[in-house]
This record gives structure tokens, sequence and C-alpha cells, in this order.
């Protein structure tokens, strides 16, 4: 590729993953929490995994590939920690920055919640008006001279501080009306710092990442991103390298005309899901800058339309200053690279791209456009899934009441019932028997004696416990959405396909590309033998239609909500068996919903009725004295309570201790007319919370709710922990409880009428 002097390169990406192609950063990270390798050992990981990404990035064609695009747990929190945004609980950790991320035996940690829409989590930063900014830490600058000794130039990727300050909370005690965004002109003295410094380093360019800019912002938020652009900007350029803001997940709407107005050199659109933007704006703000056309889909692994990519970077060059080929996201979101799966159909595997692939293409069209003639394209091209067909109405249950009545007596559950949300440890030896099935060393016989073994592992503990729902467990299962993927038609599963959703946490995204279907009961052969080992209900397990469309990749040749009724009615199918078995209180997990919701609020009601039509037509199937759960595991329900109201669920479990059940504070909450069961146990963290921390959240619960509405359970599920940490953790869970029970003798008599 032709160097522009000073220009931003003709061929660009956001970012790129930094697990590491075989999970090398899981293994080293979990390696050190371990106490199996040090800090050192991990920063070395860290440093070859660097490495790897800038030799292949050059060596697929990008000359001046990101930098700064790692993170050894999260991107945001270094963010936080580079700008010394460390709360004062926890400086005196051994190692701050994972007590952040992980929390320690005596702080918890910081929230952590969906990044936008996507199934990636970042750590929430805490930001308040006794927080002193300043550069704690030169992690843009080392890396930039880390890729220099390899020979290789880069371009630092920074957050950018308005997308910074809108993902922090303001931290406990802050007076009224403060937010984190009143902090803005400190935040930018210590960036105007850290641009000074990268530009002596002889950086060219800083990309500066503003996702937060493709919501609905506000006139006060849209002052600030001026604020904060005309500042930065108006550094001399010898002060500061050229500044690229970036923004991706849609578009930019208001704050383009703003961005356009700053001195800023470059600016990134999102032309995969902002396409529309080339329709909608006047371009003619943008005549003097770069534009970074993100036209390669970061979110999916379909092939790009070349074409129709091409017609799109012609349009916008008849328009504009330069044109930059590029993804229209960080790759982040999708797998490292299809020459590892040699196992996929060649039919499918002809139509994918990951993040290798996808790179190859952005080179590729950057090689098209220079060849393009310069004859103007006077049409923005438009593409689009095709309209989505009328949904017919769910089938209705009956109203709540009735199917509450012939629960309660069908279940006879005490007041304050104490359950999880169905997974046990994923021990390393039930993976290890996967794997060992997979690779044909053990028959499946064996198999389905050590999925039953630790199924009665989990029952025989709840019951110990005094657990009063109880799950099987999920040992059978890889993932909640994969598991699913893996037995229904219309799915491909990876072999290789990782991608991070938090920390050391990766999925395999199933890639669902055809009708989906299911040809035969999934779960209910698990559910049948684990309620064989005990006389307490034992849930089913399901998980719902939304999110096995929000987890897997999904076919983009048919409309949205056609997909999401075959995924309904695959689900529905299981509904009906698993009732059909005697199963009396069905789950059916929706952690997706929030997640989906569409970031612009004119978007969000077609979203939700949708969604919602969805989730009813897989349960509506329940007669009334089957008990529908659901689970949803985001600390901001609130948002979307309507919708889980809608959702019609008899029991709604949902995240709250990590974030210190400041969902109730919402008034809504007051009015949710169902079961509902805030999260009293932070699941994320290795942490036992103890028994004066879970009463006290449970206290706090029943100041908001009806106790008879109350059920008492973790954020989500246990896979992830220890069965160390779960044993002790549900004791004090039901040890409060009963504490709580005990302390009020009319709970118990209210709930017992019911
Ligand atoms: C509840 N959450 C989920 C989300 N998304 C999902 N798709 N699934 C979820 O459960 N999003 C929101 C939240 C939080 N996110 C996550 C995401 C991932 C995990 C998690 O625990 N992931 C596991 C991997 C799970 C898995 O697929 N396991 C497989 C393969 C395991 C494996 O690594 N095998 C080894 C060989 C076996 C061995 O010897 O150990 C190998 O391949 O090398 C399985 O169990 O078979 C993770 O470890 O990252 C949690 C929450
Ligand atoms: N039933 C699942 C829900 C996770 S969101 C689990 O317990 O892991
Ligand atoms: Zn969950």
């Amino acid at each position: 590729m032709t160097a522009r002097p000073n220009a931003f390169p003709a061929a660009t990406i956001l970012g790129y993953p930094r697990i590491g192609p075989r999970r090398e950063l899981k293994r080293a990270l979990e390696s050190y929490w371990n106490g199996r390798s040090t800090r050192d050992d991990l920063s070395a990981a860290g440093r070859r995994l660097r490495e790897a990404t800038w030799r292949r990035l050059t060596e697929l064609g990008l000359t001046a590939p990101p930098s700064n695009t790692f993170s050894l747990y999260d991107h945001v929190l270094d963010t936080a920690f580079m700008l010394d945004a460390v709360p004062a609980r926890y400086r005196t950790a051994d190692d701050v920055y994972f007590a952040m991320a992980r929390g320690t035996a005596d702080v918890a940690p910081l929230p952590m919640t969906k990044w936008f829409d996507t199934n990636y989590h970042y750590i929430v930063p805490e930001v308040g008006p006794e927080t002193v900014f300043r550069l704690a830490d030169d992690k843009p600058l080392r890396e930039v001279a880390e890729a220099r000794e390899l020979g290789i130039s880069t371009r630092p990727v920074l957050l950018g501080p308005i997308t910074f300050l809108l993902l922090s909370q303001a931290s406990a005690g802050s007076p009224d009306g403060f937010t984190p965004l009143h902090r803005l002109n400190d935040v930018l003295d210590v960036y105007a710092e850290l641009l000074t410094a990268l530009a002596a380093e002889g950086v060219d360019w800083v990309q500066l990442d503003e996702p937060a800019l493709v919501a609905d912002r506000s006139d006060e938020e849209l002052a600030a991103v001026r604020v904060a652009y005309e500042r930065l900007g108006g550094l001399s350029l010898a002060d500061r390298p050229r500044l690229f803001v970036s923004s991706y997940f849609g578009e930019l709407g208001a704050a383009l005309p703003v961005l356009a107005g700053c001195p800023v050199e470059a600016i990134g659109l999102d032309l995969d899901r902002g396409h529309d933007v080339l329709a909608r704006h006047d371009l003619g703000s943008l005549a003097g800058k770069t534009v970074v056309a993100g036209v390669v889909p970061g979110r999916n692994v379909w092939r790009t339309h070349l074409n129709g990519a091409l017609e799109a970077l012609r349009f916008l060059r008849g328009k504009v200053g330069d044109v930059t080929v590029s993804t229209s996201c960080s790759l982040l979101h999708v797998p490292y690279d299809l020459d590892a799966e040699t196992d996929l159909d060649p039919a499918l595997r002809e139509r994918l791209a990951f993040a290798d692939q996808k790179v190859g293409e952005v080179v590729e069209l950057a090689r098209l456009l220079a060849a393009a003639p310069d004859a103007v394209v006077t049409a923005p091209p438009v593409r689009r899934r095709p309209p989505a067909p009328e949904a017919a109405p769910p089938a209705e249950r009956s109203p709540h009441a009735v199917r509450a009545a012939a629960q309660a007596a069908h279940l006879r559950l005490p007041p304050l019932p104490v359950t999880t949300i169905g997974s046990f440890p994923q021990t390393g030896d039930i993976r290890a028997a996967r794997a060992a099935l997979a690779a044909g060393e053990i028959t499946a016989d064996r198999y389905e004696e050590l999925v039953k073994a630790e199924i009665e592992r989990a029952v025989r503990l709840q019951e110990r416990l005094g657990l009063d729902v109880l799950v099987h467990g999920e040992p059978e299962r890889n993932d909640m959405v994969q598991y699913f993927a893996e037995h229904l038609d219309g799915f491909a599963i990876t072999r290789h396909g990782w991608v991070q959703s938090y920390g050391s946490r990766c999925t395999r995204p199933p890639i669902l590309h055809g009708d989906v279907a299911r040809p035969a009961p999934i779960t209910v052969g698990w559910a049948r033998y684990a309620q064989s080992l005990t006389d307490r209900p034992v849930k089913g397990m399901l998980t719902g239609p939304v999110t096995i469309v929000a987890w897997s990749f999904v076919r983009e040749d048919r409309p949205l909500a056609a997909v999401f009724d075959q995924v309904a009615d695959a689900i529905r199918a299981e509904v009906a068996d698993l009732q059909t078995a005697g199963v009396s209180i069905i789950q059916v997990d929706e952690p997706a919903l929030r997640e989906l919701l569409p970031l612009r609020r004119a978007d969000q009601a077609a979203y939700l009725s949708w969604a919602v039509g969805a989730y009813r037509r897989a349960t509506s199937v329940a007669a009334d004295r089957t008990q529908i759960h659901t689970h949803l595991c985001y600390s901001d329900a609130a948002e979307v309570l309507t919708a889980i109201d809608a959702l019609d669920a008899d029991v709604t479990t949902i995240e709250s201790a990590r974030s210190n059940a400041r969902v109730l504070d919402d008034p809504a909450m007051a009015g949710f007319g169902r079961g509902l069961g805030p999260g009293v146990y932070d699941i994320h963290s290795p942490r036992v919370p103890s028994v004066a921390e879970i009463t006290e959240l449970v206290e706090t619960i029943l100041k908001v709710l009806p106790a008879e509405q109350v059920w008492i359970n973790p954020d989500c599920g246990l896979k992830t922990r220890t069965y160390e940490q779960v044993e002790a953790a549900l004791a004090n869970v039901v040890t409060a409880t009963a504490g709580i029970r005990g302390r009020e003798p009319q709970v118990l008599l209210r709930s017992c009428d019911n």
C-alpha cells in the first residue's frame, strides 16, 4: 500500500481481538490469578500477544496498525487506571488493577456491564468530585515504543474522554446532580498531557473512540463534545498528533455536525449500522476532513459485499476530504481467523470472514478504491435487511393472579424462596470429559455417567444447604447458547472461534446460517434425571430466543423477526416437552434482552415489541400451574422494566448485588407486579459475601418490594466459580434468609396464605 505522508493510511481497522488465537491471554491470566505464575510472566504473555498482533496485521497489509488495543482485562478499566481514577478502597491492594476488576477478599470489585449492545463487558469506572486525575500510567506510550522496537509504527487507540465519562458512574456520596461529565475539564488536562507526550514520541495519529456518540445525547452532552474536541484539537500540531475521532455501533446523528465543526483531522463513521448517514446528512461539513469509512462490518462474520462497499466509498470520495477504508468497529467482537476452522461446511465457509479475513477485505477495498475511476457516484448505496413480516400475536396465558394461585397451591414454597440461576461450577473434570468425548477418547455412555454424577453432586449440595427450588446445574452445557445451537438445525459451531466476553471469559458464538428447527428434545432427559433425585422442585432450564439470537452470528438474508420466531418455536417445543415430563418450574433465560435494545430511543419500541413477542411465543404454551421464570443479568433492568413486565414471566431474577441493589432505586421497580429475585451474591467475583452483607441487601430489597413477591438468589449462574466458593456463599445466603424469615413471622404467614 502506498504511504501518504502525514495522511491517514488508506486502510485500517479500529481494533483487533486480544485474547489470543488460542486464548493465550486467558491461560496467562488464570495462571497468574491462581498463583501459578508471576505478574512478570503475565506481562511477558501480553507482550508476546501484542507482537504477534502487530506482525500479523502488517503481514496482512496494514501500514500503521492500531496499538493500545490490547488490555489485560478491559480497556475502560485501563483508561480509569491510566487517569488514576482509582477509588481509595483499592489503593492498598497487592494488585490494584485486578482488585478493581475482580475484587479482593475485603473489597468488592467495581461493577461490570455490557459494552453498548455487545456481549463484551466493561468495568464501570467510579468518578466523583474527589477524584484527582493525573497521568498515572503510560501504557499507550509504552505500546508505541514496543511496536517501534519491532520496526512497526502504530496508531494508539484511546477511549475518548466523553465516552469515558459517560460510561463512568458517580462515586457514592457525590452531591445530588453531580455526573462524571462535570469533571470533563480535569480529564481533558490529562488527555492533553498524554497527546503531547505521544507527539514527543513521534506519533502521527491518535484514535479517540467515542461510541457513546451514536446514542441519543442531550444538548449538554453535545456541548461537552464541542468543549472536548475544541480543546484537544486546539493544541498546536507541534504538541499533539493528528486526531481521529471514531464512532461505531450506529450513526452519529446530532453529534456529526458538532464533531465536524471541531478541529479534528479525521472522523470515523460506522457505515454498516449507520449506513443511512450517507443519505441523510449533508456531508459537506466533512469536506476538509479525512473520513474513516467503516464499510467492513466488525460485528458479524459474513463476507462484505465488496461492490456495495466500494460504491459507498466512491460516493463519499466525491463529498469529503480523504477517504480511508476501515472496519465499522473494533474486530474485538469476531474470532481471529477462519483458516483455523477446517471442519466447517465449505459452502458456509465461502460466505464467512473472521477478523483476519476482514483485514484482507479492508486492504482489498482500499486497493480497489485507489484503482477506481474518479467518476462521481451520486446516489448513496442502500443496504438493508428485508422488511419484517407481521408476526402472529402470541397466544395468551391466563392472567397472572390465576396462575399465581394455581402455582402456590401446587408448589407450596416458603416465603422468600431461595434458588440459584441455573449453572453450578463447570469443573475442570467435566470440561475435560467433554473434550475427551469430542476427541473420541470416551464413549457417550461414559460421558452421560459423568454428567449425571455432576448433576447429583449439585442436587445433593443444594438439598444439604437447604435451598427451596433446585437446579440441575447445567454441567452438560459448554455454554448456555452454544449448547442449544449444537442441538438445533440451522446453526454451525466453530472450533477456535473464541470471542472475549469479559476478562478471561470467552464464548464461541454459533453461526445461525439456515432455518432453525428442533429435531428432538434437548434438555428433557437431564431434567427428568435431576428431578428423580429429590422431592424438592427442580427448575427446567432453557435459553430464550432473544438471547440465542443475540449471542450468535445471525444470517442477514432473512428478517430478524422471522429468525426470532423460528428460534422461539424451537424453545416452545422444549417448554411443552418439559411440562409433559412433569417439570413444574421452567426458567427461560433472557439475559440479552437489554443488550439488543437499540441505542437510539426511536428504535426501541419496535425491538421490544418483537423481542417480547418471541419470548411469549416460546413460553405461552405453559399451563397455569407451570411457573415460568426468567433471568436477566444486568444492573440497569429498570430501563427495560416495561418489557420485562411484558414478558409475563411469573418470576424474574435479575443482577443486583454487584451494583449494591441500585437497580431498586428506580421507582418503577416498586410497581413490578410479579415474583422478583434481585441478586444478593455477586458471582463475577471470587469473593464470598458474608451473612451480614447479604442480610443488608435483602433488607434493602424488602424496603422496596412486598415480601411475598421476593425471591432470594445470586446475580447469575455459578459456572465461573469453584465449589468451595459456591458452597460458602450459598450457605451464607440460606443463613441470611433464615434469619430474616425468623425475624419477620408475618412474612411467613402472608406468603403461606398466598
Ligand atoms: C452468562 N453470560 C454469558 C454470556 N454469553 C454467553 N454466550 N454465555 C454466557 O454464559 N454473556 C453474558 C454472561 C457473561 N459472559 C460469560 C461468557 C463466558 C463464560 C465462560 O465461562 N466461558 C468459558 C468457556 C465456556 C465453554 O465454551 N466451555 C467449553 C470449552 C472449554 C474449554 O476451554 N476446553 C478446553 C479443554 C477442556 C479442558 O481440559 O478444560 C480447551 O478447549 O482448551 C466446555 O465447557 O466444553 C471460559 O472459560 O471462558 C462465562 C460468562
Ligand atoms: N442459566 C444460566 C443463566 C446465565 S445468564 C446460568 O445459570 O448460567
Ligand atoms: Zn445471568
